[in-house]
């Protein structure tokens, strides 16, 4: 199952540099881990903001959640969700399972 997922990123000011840095560079980690598993297959960041729009690839709306809800900045995030099925035009069909 394919969802395009946005992400905003919103640290407080007042986050000790210390864990903020440790936060991120761990985000950075967790995320590179799904992109190898094809978990993760797209990740774009939005020019101008603290924000990326990502394709995941998951079993069902249950792993999708568990994911997100273990990025190591998901307390300082805003998330949209997007469902996406097959479009009938779309010339190359479903994609491969
Ligand atoms: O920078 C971001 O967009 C937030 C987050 C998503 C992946 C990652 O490494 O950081």
């Amino acid at each position: 199952m394919l969802f395009h997922v946005r992400m905003d990123v919103s640290i407080p000011d007042d986050l000790d540099p210390d864990v903020r840095a440790d936060t991120v560079a761990r985000e950075k980690a967790y995320s590179q881990d799904l992109q190898r598993a094809g978990k993760w297959p797209h990740i774009w960041r939005i020019v101008g903001e603290y924000s990326n729009y990502s394709i995941f690839d998951v079993e069902s709306n249950d792993e999708l959640h568990t994911l997100l809800s273990g990025l190591p900045l998901f307390p300082y995030m805003r998330i949209k969700v997007t469902p996406l099925a097959t479009h009938p035009s779309d010339i190359n069909g479903p994609p491969a399972p």
